[in-house]
């Protein structure tokens, strides 16, 4: 059995060393060959990847932040053969890890890894390039390029929601077509969100319904409001209950397609992807993923 370790040092920091002896340490009873891979910069985790798939590895564990996580995905999900796939989350909202229940910390997520069992789980594919967990346009999405990494290491998922708050207070609503196989939604939204998993953006009840193979996105379009209504959308927003306000539409749907008159930015978990327009389409279960044995299912 071969596993391959990519660890994307910047992320773990000073302690980025530890926790690769600590993996190699606890995989050495189940692989005879264990390799780590060190990233140097963007496209690194991404190819490393795709050298497993090609090499027949085992398995692959991504460390790092949910960019790494991302960037291995993508280097995973065309290939024919894909390994098993780990998460040990080193970054600021780790996202993926959330909606996995893999632990935060990452000596417990290691620790663990020996107990998980790979699962099948979703993956989102758009125009050429894969998503594991959100999708958004709209001023808000534009918002969270203004997150520094000083304000995300501070304030953690509060940064983007205040960034965020600041955009609906001078933001523009865009025009967008959304097309699905229950219908089409044309009009003018401030965001439209599309969720593989129950965890965005460090809100864990933003879609309380989405499971991480469903095979369904989850979208939510938030429709152009005055300002005092916007305020009602937060309670909605921290209970979990979006998808029930009037001023949301939420679609539930396998593809989605969004066109607009104009070439607005799309952020595909957390960095900038190509404008729009887009094509989407769910590929359930697509790639095992290492979860604890206590996940739901
Ligand atoms: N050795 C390295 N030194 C500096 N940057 C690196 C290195 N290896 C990869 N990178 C860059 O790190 C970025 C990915 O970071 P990632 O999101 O995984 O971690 P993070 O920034 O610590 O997490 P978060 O975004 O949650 O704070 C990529 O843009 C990649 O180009």
């Amino acid at each position: 059995m071969k596993a391959m370790i990519i660890l994307n040092p910047s992320s773990g920091k000073e302690k980025a060393n530890d926790y690769a002896e600590k993996i190699e340490e606890t995989l050495r009873s189940k692989y005879e060959e264990i390799e780590i891979r060190k990233t140097e910069k963007e496209g690194d985790a991404a190819a490393f990847a795709t050298e497993a798939c090609v090499g027949m590895y085992d398995a692959v564990i991504a460390m790092g932040g949910d960019g790494t996580i991302n960037e291995a995905i993508n280097g995973l999900a065309e290939q024919e053969h894909r390994p098993a796939f780990g998460i040990i989350p080193l970054g600021t909202i780790n996202d993926f890890a959330r909606a996995l229940n893999i632990p935060l910390d990452p000596y417990k997520a290691i620790s663990i890894l020996e107990e998980q069992n790979p699962r099948p789980v979703d993956i989102g594919k758009v125009n050429e390039s894969y998503f594991a967990n959100v999708l958004a346009v709209g001023a808000i999405a534009e918002a969270s390029y203004n997150v520094s990494a000083e304000q995300k290491t501070r304030l953690g998922p509060l940064a983007y929601f205040m960034e965020g708050a600041k955009s609906f207070l001078n933001g523009e609503a865009i025009e967008i077509s959304v097309e699905h196989e229950g219908g089409k939604w044309e009009g003018e939204t401030y965001l439209l969100l599309t969720a593989l998993t129950n965890s965005v953006g460090g809100f864990e009840a933003l879609a309380p319904e989405a499971d991480v193979n469903d095979g369904e996105f989850h979208t939510f379009i938030i429709k152009k409001l005055s300002i005092p209504k916007i305020a009602t959308l937060i309670p909605s927003l921290l209970k979990g209950e979006l998808e029930e306000s009037k001023e949301v539409e939420y679609i539930r749907s396998s593809y989605l397609n969004v066109t607009s008159d104009k070439a607005h930015v799309v952020n595909i978990d957390g960095e900038e992807g190509e404008p729009l327009p887009f094509s989407g389409k769910v590929l359930p279960g697509h790639l095992d993923i290492f979860v604890p044995s206590n996940q739901k299912t």
